[in-house]
């Protein structure tokens, strides 16, 4: 009896190493059998190595380069396999064009990892599909970052900043040297925080703070070189339901929990009448979406999450690398001082004076454009085969267009890696629009773009009129390493903040 399982068991494991193999080398075999060119497959990892390669060889990951490394060796088109599946990335504007916008009915969804089945995401956008109705979660959450809604935002929002310029000026007054982006993350925390999810959280004065302390450890979690269970479920997909299984006791999950547990008990007291009812917070905002039909509970609170989780890293880092650039480049800091100097003269600090800045509005183009914040987040699963000028587009592959090599390509832009707020003095929105795409593309665009523009904008504008900025002299130059889908500045960064009198 013992013989009988023990050969059971030994034939199951060969069957299953055979099976794999013999399925990696067709999955291995269709980039080339399209013509899209691409690095070398090792037959068990895909491309994930070369990751691994350049972080030992490097000692970091400097995926800014790295994609218009691939994009100037293999073309504009070329596939990298992300464990067994392929992805290929775009660079072309007709293609960017064909996939994102013509045909977005084959191209609707955005791939999500198959253990992010089991996270509280997907009735959320970010990971919802066309099939369980993306379109319809859209149009009901698109009225929320309305203008008006935006402005009337605008008060709450300026009270964080205050706090973060109070804290920046107790800590450069005491002459000290410190990571300045760890105080653009606490000040995003907070504004998401109260302005998402409505609690008044304390993150830039208590790093002990609950909500800050889960945040960080959730951001924290979704690391394609920290975390053990995603790179293995890219990896090993034939054993996706062990995968999920055991996704309940990973660190993302854990990590999870506590943040969704704490925004279904904020729903259930608002729902039950406490407090805030008649507050202008995306949550309130959503609950009366709920109200009146347009979105069910699991809708608002998943949304809720969403917007914590795309709408937190992504602007602190945003902020960060302008803070930097204009440390990096006094003239156009001065410039800038000068702008903010007028309107407040003229007509305060306020959301319709900082919304009309003209030089305002280029240095946040250009600082987007310099250090787009995100990288892969832009991609689309191709629903069907499809050909798009003469290339195949293969069923269950995602598409991708990268930021960072669209912003830095001498084609689309003059002197890509020279930082010159003035090219967008002139610039045409409209007709440019695919060379500039740090919120993506297409219908599937950042839905909270108009939230963190306000938020960048006020915060660059605020910190400027309080402090003049410049980068500490013998400390290294910032460089941006990404976690798969955020950049973040590799070494802590320090300015010296001079207070303005
Ligand atoms: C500078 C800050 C931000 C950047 C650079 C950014 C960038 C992006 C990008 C690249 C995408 C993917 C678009 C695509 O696939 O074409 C995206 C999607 C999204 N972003 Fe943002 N984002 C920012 C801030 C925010 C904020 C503040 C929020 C919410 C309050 C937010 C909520 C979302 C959501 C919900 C989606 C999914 C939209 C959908 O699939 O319909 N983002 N963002």
């Amino acid at each position: 009896m013992a013989i009988l399982i023990i050969s059971t068991i030994f034939f199951t494991i060969i069957t299953f190493i055979s099976y794999s193999i013999w399925r990696r080398h067709a999955i291995f075999k269709l980039r080339s059998s399209i013509g899209i060119p691409g690095p070398p497959v090792h037959w068990l990892w895909g491309n994930l190595n070369i990751i691994k390669d350049r972080v030992s060889r490097l000692g970091y990951n400097d995926t800014t380069q790295w994609h218009p490394t691939l994009h100037t060796k293999y073309g504009p088109i070329f596939g990298l396999y992300c464990g067994t599946q392929l992805h290929i990335t775009v660079s072309e504007e007709e293609d960017i064009k064909e996939i994102f916008i013509q045909n977005f009915s084959n191209f609707s969804d955005r791939m999500t990892p198959d253990i992010f089945g089991m996270n509280q995401l997907n009735q959320s956008l970010l990971q919802n599909t066309y099939a369980t109705g993306w379109k319809h979660t859209r149009s009901a959450i698109a009225p929320i970052f309305s203008t008006g809604k935006m402005k009337a935002m605008h008060e709450t929002l300026v009270s964080k900043i205050d706090i973060f310029l109070e804290v920046l000026k107790e800590k450069s007054s005491s002459g000290q040297k410190w990571d300045i982006f760890e105080n653009f993350q606490s000040l995003s925390l907070d504004i998401i925080g109260k302005c998402a999810f409505a609690i008044d959280s304390n993150c830039q004065r208590d790093r002990t703070d609950l909500f800050y302390v889960q945040a960080r450890k959730f951001v924290g979690a979704v690391d394609l070189k920290k975390s053990w269970i995603l790179p293995v479920s890219l990896i090993l997909p034939e054993l996706s339901w062990l995968w999920r299984f055991l996704y309940k006791f990973s660190d993302l999950s854990a990590a999870e929990l506590p943040l969704v547990k704490g925004l279904v008990d904020l729903y259930d007291r608002r729902r039950a009448g406490e407090g805030g009812n008649d507050s202008t917070d995306l949550l309130n905002l959503l609950i009366r979406r709920e109200t009146i039909g347009k979105m069910t509970q699991r809708e608002v609170i998943e949304n809720c999450f969403a917007f914590l989780i795309a709408g937190y890293e992504t602007t602190s880092t945003a902020m960060m690398f302008s803070a930097y650039l204009l440390a990096e480049y006094p003239i156009v800091q001065q410039k800038l001082y000068e702008e903010i100097k007028k309107t407040k003269e003229n007509a305060g600090l306020n959301y319709d004076s900082i919304h009309n800045m003209k030089y305002l509005d280029c240095v946040y183009k250009e600082s987007l454009r310099f250090y787009p914040p995100t990288t892969h987040f832009t991609n689309r699963v191709c629903l069907n085969d499809m050909t798009i000028r003469g290339q195949i587009y293969p069923e269950d592959s995602t598409l991708k267009v990268q930021p960072y090599t669209i912003h830095r390509n001498p084609a689309n832009w003059e002197s890509p890696d020279e930082f010159q707020p003035e090219r967008f003095e002139n610039w045409e929105e409209k007709s440019s629009s695919l060379k500039w795409i740090p919120f993506g593309v297409g219908p599937r665009y950042c839905v909270g773009m108009r939230f963190a523009e306000m938020e960048f904008k006020t915060t660059i504008a605020k910190l400027l009129d309080t402090f003049e900025l410049s980068l500490v002299p013998g400390d290294p130059p910032m460089i941006p390493e990404t976690n798969g889908v955020i950049f973040r500045p590799r070494s802590p960064v320090r300015l010296n903040l001079k207070l303005r009198i």
